[in-house]
């Protein structure tokens, strides 16, 4: 089956910038997909490529199998995509845009789907509003239905729920969820870590134009799987042959780091022996903000040597 994006070897220079550096990534139909990456990695830049609003300067890339230069109007039709920055046009009220936008794209009795998408962004009772008026967690939600108006197969959301209030953020995921049941594929980029780990099946991570991750959520998560342990002593002293296991001492407390949860046993065997007693105890896996942190750290630490 033809994937819903595919994007070969795509660089991207600014000048005496080199934005991408060979990006190569596939995203299959159906799939709920992160694109994640520090200020700058060039996340934007990509989705701008797919979109047809810039040109790679080396690479290609499709849409639904749709080169997005050579046959960009059939690429631009499979895909929707919620812009990063809220550009709106100040003299249309939310519907008047709507149907314009529609029209764009050839679809003159949209209505109904127009009102289904009001209906689920929350927005029935602004659709005869300028635009301009909106707040500006509404103007977002405006710019999400315009991406959808056409009903579009692949779906890029650019930090879509940056400055949307939590209501709107569970209303929206949830709308976009169904979305993706339905069998529309979606590309997410956001720096809301807890959001990508609860809905995307498969991650990329972008540092400095290039993918330094790509696999699953799931893969991502345990490959990083180190136990992280609190330990409150009495007395507050950690014996040494514990001590390569420290990561961080805070607040009183020893943060010490296990492979797995069959290194508890050990610790704890230790500190009885050495008649510590445990105040407190805490264990916790890592989440993927600090899957993240640890492998753009790593990637810093190999472009460095
Ligand atoms: N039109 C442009 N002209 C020159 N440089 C640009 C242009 N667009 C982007 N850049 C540069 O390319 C790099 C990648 O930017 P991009 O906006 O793609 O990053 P991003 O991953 O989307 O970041 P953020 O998370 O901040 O949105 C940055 O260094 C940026 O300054």
């Amino acid at each position: 089956m033809i994937p819903a994006i595919e994007i070969r070897e795509v660089h991207k220079r600014f000048g005496s910038l080199h934005a991408l550096r060979g990006v190569d990534l596939t995203v299959e139909r159906g799939e709920f997909f992160a694109l994640l990456g520090p200020n700058g990695a060039g996340k934007t830049t990509l989705i701008n490529i797919l979109a047809g609003l810039s040109r790679a300067t080396q690479g290609c890339g499709r849409v639904m199998g749709h080169d997005v230069v050579v046959d960009y109007r059939d690429a631009r039709r499979a895909l929707g995509v919620v812009p990063q920055e809220l550009v709106y046009d100040a003299f249309f009220t939310v519907r008047e845009m709507l149907r314009f936008q529609s029209g764009y794209f050839g679809l003159r009795k949209n209505d109904a789907w127009i009102d289904e998408l009001l209906h689920n962004l929350g927005l029935t009772d602004k659709a005869d509003i300028y635009t301009r008026l909106l707040s500006g967690g509404m103007k977002r939600r405006v710019l999400v239905a315009q991406a959808l108006v056409h009903k579009p197969p692949v779906i890029v959301l650019d930090e879509p729920t940056a400055g949307v209030d939590v209501e709107l953020r569970q209303n929206l995921w949830e709308f976009i969820r169904r979305l993706n049941r339905d069998g529309h594929t979606i590309v997410l980029t956001t720096h809301y870590l807890e959001e990508a780990e609860t809905l995307c099946s498969r991650i990329a991570m972008l540092k400095q134009g290039q993918v330094i991750a790509l696999d699953t959520t799931h893969n991502l998560l345990s490959a990083h799987a180190a136990v992280q342990v609190r330990l409150k002593l009495n007395p507050n002293r950690l014996p040494d042959v514990l001590r390569p296991l420290l990561a961080a001492e805070k607040a009183g407390c020893f943060n010490l780091v296990l492979n797995d949860y069959s290194g508890l046993e050990a610790v704890l065997a230790t500190l009885r022996e050495a008649s510590v007693v445990v105040d407190v105890l805490e264990v916790s896996k890592p989440d993927l903000e600090e899957v993240f942190l640890r492998i753009m750290g790593q990637a810093g630490k190999e472009a460095a040597r």
